[in-house]
């Protein structure tokens, strides 16, 4: 098992990672303290697979719960949220309780949120069971729930106690799903690690080491910036128009793939401003291809429609829409951008 430190001083935390790590969920809850009731949130899938083991261990020293939300971004809502918060208070559940997410990163957004605001505040722990969740979305505190106009607009910064990544959990993935986590994978790549560029294109193999070593690039980041005031943009590489082509597309397009499509739109806009050779946007073309990552949406685009999303996205300042883009590879930097180089890096993907 591998540990990965979360530096939040008394709010810091671990990051498991190994295999068979469900059945030692108990064990590692133990030495965190909690007691009482733990809420067991997943969806059917994820239950069906994996959540009677996780109930039977927990059942050992907890009270153990289940609530089962739908299957899909449309369920990162207001109405998921409600019932999730319903169930709590008619189990009456106390503020030193906690909560558990089973699943991907839409259970984890959502039951992160409910864990934030329940009572003002309950333990939460996750336990991610997607690549892309265990390399991203289970670790840094953000949770969220979707509005209609717009993807993670309301929300909370809320740490868990621990996450628990059982690496085992992956083997049930669709292809699909696998390469929705190489999407936020490249994303590291391209701004911080890019030895992870050149592995994945020599060989591209997913292991404990590699999520290890994306856990350790978010920890890091995230102990030097939780809510976001600087530095931890940069975990939004891509994701400014990424967000709006999951909007845009109901959710057809999902969030790893919106993320490598909207990573290609930089990098159009870096290297129109001279920040990038050229011949970037082609070389991580070919790594998307390799990895069976899209390089277009695959659907005529209303390029006003997208922009017109993007204005809501968290980091416009002074009504000024601002991106992610790239100096060098592995040299992300926030800035304004303009409506026709949105409109061009658009026509791209
Ligand atoms: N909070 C953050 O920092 C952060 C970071 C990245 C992404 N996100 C959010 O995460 C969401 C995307 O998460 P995701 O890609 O995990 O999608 P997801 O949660 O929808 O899970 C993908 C699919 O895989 C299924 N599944 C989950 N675990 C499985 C397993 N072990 N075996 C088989 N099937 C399994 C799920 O039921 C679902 O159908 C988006 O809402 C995005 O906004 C949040
Ligand atoms: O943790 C972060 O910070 C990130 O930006 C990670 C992203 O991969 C993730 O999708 C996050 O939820 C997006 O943040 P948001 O603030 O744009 O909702
Ligand atoms: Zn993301």
């Amino acid at each position: 098992m591998t540990t990965v430190q979360v530096k939040l001083a008394p709010r810091s935390y671990a990051i498991q990672i190994g295999t068979d790590l469900l059945d030692k969920s108990c064990q590692l809850l133990s030495e965190l303290d909690l007691h009482g009731k733990i809420l067991i949130i997943s969806n059917k899938k994820v239950w069906h697979l994996y959540g009677r083991q996780l109930r039977d261990n927990l059942a050992k020293h907890y009270s153990v719960f289940t609530c089962l939300i739908g299957d899909g971004e449309r369920y990162k809502s207001y109405g998921e949220l409600q019932k999730i918060l319903r169930f709590l208070i008619k189990n009456k559940f106390e503020r030193l309780d906690t909560i558990a997410a089973l699943g991907g990163g839409i259970v984890g957004d959502l039951a992160g949120f409910a864990a934030a605001i329940f009572l003002r505040g309950i333990n939460f722990v996750q336990i991610p069971t997607t690549l892309l969740a265990q390399v991203d979305s289970s670790v840094g505190g953000k949770t969220a729930i979707n509005d209609p106009l717009g993807k993670n607009l309301i929300g909370a910064f809320y740490q868990p106690k621990l996450v628990i990544a059982d690496t085992r959990t992956l083997r049930t993935l669709s292809a699909r799903e696998l390469r929705c986590g190489l999407g936020e994978i490249v994303k590291y790549g391209l701004i911080a690690e890019p030895k992870i560029l050149a592995a994945l294109a020599q060989k591209p193999s997913i292991n404990a080491e590699l999520i290890a070593q994306c856990c350790r690039r978010k920890a890091k980041i995230v102990s030097a910036d939780e809510r976001e005031n600087g530095l931890r943009a940069i975990l939004n590489f891509g994701h400014t128009i990424g967000h709006a082509l999951e909007t845009v597309s109901r959710y057809r397009i999902s969030h790893g793939e919106a993320i490598a499509l909207g990573a290609l739109g930089a990098l159009h806009i870096s290297i129109s401003r001279g920040y990038l050779p050229v011949q970037t946007l082609a070389q991580t073309q070919k790594l998307y291809l390799k990895l069976g990552l899209p390089t277009h949406t695959g659907q005529r685009l209303n390029h006003d429609q997208i922009y017109q999303i993007m204005q809501s996205d968290k980091k416009v300042a002074d009504s000024r829409l601002r991106m992610v883009l790239l100096r060098a590879i592995g040299k992300p930097v926030l800035c304004p951008v303009e409506y026709d180089e949105v409109v061009k890096a658009l026509a791209i993907i």
